[in-house]
């Protein structure tokens, strides 16, 4: 993908979360559903809210877009999310061949399992200052449910930060790179042997900061499991078959400890 292109995407991001409020409103997400423009779903009264305002939506396939929810300003953020939904689906194919032949299974194993409509969700993350980020996130730890996810981040803005061994590291902002993220779903096809990162976001006092995160996701339909090349007695399998991996989400909860055997 063109740096031009991300650069775009990043721009049109950053002017629809700069239009009045009512503008924004237009796109707004109805109760329940997570589609649209707002913030977290509340789902308990205890729970604590991410420093963040998104918009949520459905990319890819064309067939599946909700434009009522699409943006019409900047006029320009219809086309370029076109473009960039393109240009992602494409790298999105690459990266699950490369993964599948690292392991050394054929380069199509993992998107066989994809089945005939995989889908793609677009969520745009905008992280307005915050007055305490010693007592706030951009947004919680979590993993993403996707199978992977291909992040845009801010040019400038730092925040995103990846656990391992227990400790947090901070992601570098790269101008022209695109970050991709193992999803749950790749843990599971590949019988752990990618393992789903586990990642927050920091608020940050002084500056403002923008993400796009595109999920990529198998058919709803389509029924996932270990590759069959990856489990033998030495490497027995790790997880259940599972469908429509995506709603499984239970607050609070690790998505992917419902699917270990
Ligand atoms: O803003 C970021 O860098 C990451 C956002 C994220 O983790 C997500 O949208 O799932
Ligand atoms: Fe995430």
């Amino acid at each position: 993908m063109s740096g031009s292109l991300m650069e775009e995407m990043r721009e049109a991001t950053k002017s629809f979360f700069a239009t009045p409020k009512e503008e924004k409103h237009k796109y707004a997400r109805q109760e329940k559903m997570f589609e649209g423009y707002g913030n977290d779903m509340v789902l308990s009264q205890e729970q604590v809210l991410d420093w963040t305002d998104r918009l949520y939506l459905t990319v890819t396939p064309a067939s599946h877009r909700k434009l009522k929810f699409w943006p019409r300003n900047p006029p320009s953020f219809r086309g370029v999310l076109n473009e960039y939904a393109e240009a992602t689906e494409q790298i999105g194919e690459v990266i699950l061949k490369s993964m599948a032949a690292s392991l050394g299974l054929d380069e199509n194993c993992f998107l066989e399992m994809y089945g005939q409509v995989p889908k793609m969700y677009a969520r745009f993350n905008y992280y307005p200052p915050c007055p305490r980020p010693d007592l706030a996130l951009g947004v919680k730890p979590h993993a993403d449910r996707s199978a992977l996810t291909i992040l845009l981040q801010d040019k400038d803005v730092e925040g995103l930060q990846v656990e391992k061994d227990r400790q947090w590291f901070r992601v570098p902002t790269i101008p022209d790179a695109l970050l991709v993220n193992v999803g749950d779903q790749i843990e599971i096809m590949s019988n752990g042997e990618f393992r789903s990162v586990v990642h927050r976001v920091s608020a940050n006092g002084a500056r403002e900061r923008i993400s796009v995160a595109v999920f990529c996701m198998p058919d709803k339909e389509s029924e996932i499991e270990p590759a069959a090349g990856l489990v033998d007695e030495n490497r027995p399998r790790l997880y259940k078959k599972v469908k429509n991996y995506y709603q499984h989400y239970k607050p609070g909860k690790k998505t992917i400890d419902d699917a270990k055997i």
